[in-house]
């Protein structure tokens, strides 16, 4: 096999010059290995198990936990404990967990899509590496407290009809899939460059009523389509898992938003930081598009904790840019 196509070579030259290149390529390459035990945990259906039955906890984003998302974190807890990982912060687990002295400091998604289980849509997992320091270590507070721009890799696999793993190092975004047979990751497809300009958007309509005048303008222009101030028309397109709505748009660009609104406990929208808004923001700016949390760059705010949520849009630079104009305005 080419060695240059397969994700241990991608992580190989990565490493290479790479603050922590090293430990960062040993990391993803257990993870490719965890997400191979939660997609065949997936096809199979479980292990006798409802893999969408509610655990009867919640985690700390208030969510009910369901067995596949305690799956998952198992799984990828596992991997991180045999990696240089020194910190495991995880939606499923309330406090970050210090696995040891390692260099690299976790933040994952254990399972994107969780309303999505039971209805065999892709579903998946989003990780983020952060540097961890002496300084991190005496005070395991501040580590999950560090900007995106700190970031030394992430990305996100992708459990559907094929498993995929977008990921960056900093130097484009690349995409790799599990072929079936031989066991490992190769590269896929070109890699992804996401078009300025979008014509579709993807939200969950059903808020509308909640966001603020800005946000519904915004939406009301593309709607609008051709007749509207915007001039063409834009389809829209949600699925409810993250990763499979940021997969389509790596692939021919478009509008994600999960805004705040005036629900109680969605005033910073429902999407956290560190293991969801982050990663994802690196992916996207790495492979030509832009994120943000609506009006200010996203991989500039600085986090106040493992769990803080953020308002949350990415694609295609000019909708970010238009976005920000709307919501500038009316805010
Ligand atoms: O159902 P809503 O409110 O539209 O939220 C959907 C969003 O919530 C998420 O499912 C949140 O992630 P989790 O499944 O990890 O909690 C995203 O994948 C998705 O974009
Ligand atoms: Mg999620
Ligand atoms: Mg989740």
């Amino acid at each position: 096999m080419d060695t240059e196509k397969t994700l241990e070579g991608f992580l190989r030259d990565g490493a290479e010059n790479r603050p922590e290149g090293k430990a960062v390529a040993a990391t993803i390459l257990a993870f490719a290995d965890a997400a191979v035990i939660v997609q065949e945990t997936i096809a199979r259906g479980g292990s006798g198990d409802d893999l969408a039955a509610a655990q009867n906890h919640q985690n700390a984003g208030g969510d009910m936990q369901k067995e596949l998302d305690v799956v998952a974190d198992r799984a990828f807890l596992d991997a991180a404990k045999r990696s240089p990982v020194g910190f495991y912060g995880s939606e499923e687990q309330d406090e970050a967990v210090q696995l040891g002295d390692g260099p690299l400091a976790l933040a994952i998604d254990p399972l994107d899509g969780s309303s999505n289980i039971e209805t065999n849509v892709s579903i998946g997992t989003i990780f983020s590496l952060l540097p961890a320091t002496d300084a991190h270590r005496a005070d395991p507070s501040s580590v999950f407290r560090q900007p995106g721009t700190n970031q030394l890799a992430a990305g996100f696999f992708i459990y559907g009809p094929q498993l995929l793993l977008v990921v960056t190092l900093g130097a484009g975004t690349r995409v790799f899939i599990r072929a079936p047979g031989s066991g490992g990751f190769v590269a896929f497809g070109p890699a992804p460059a996401i078009p300025t300009e979008a014509k579709e958007y993807a939200v969950n309509v059903s808020n509308r009523r909640h966001w603020a005048t800005g946000m519904r303008r915004y939406v009301d222009d593309l709607d609008a389509g051709a007749e509207g101030p915007r001039g063409h028309d834009f389809g829209m397109r949600y699925v409810g898992s993250m990763v499979a709505d940021a997969y389509r748009i790596f692939r021919r660009g478009g509008m994600f938003l999960y805004p705040g609104d005036t629900r109680k406990g969605y005033e910073r929208g429902r999407l956290r930081q560190l293991y969801e808004t982050n990663p994802m923001a690196f992916c996207i700016e790495q492979a030509g598009g832009a994120a943000s949390d609506g009006t200010g760059r996203m991989l500039d705010i600085v986090p106040d904790g493992l769990h803080a949520r953020t308002p949350f849009a990415f694609g295609s630079k000019a909708e970010i840019e238009a976005l920000a104009g709307y919501l500038g305005k009316d805010a």
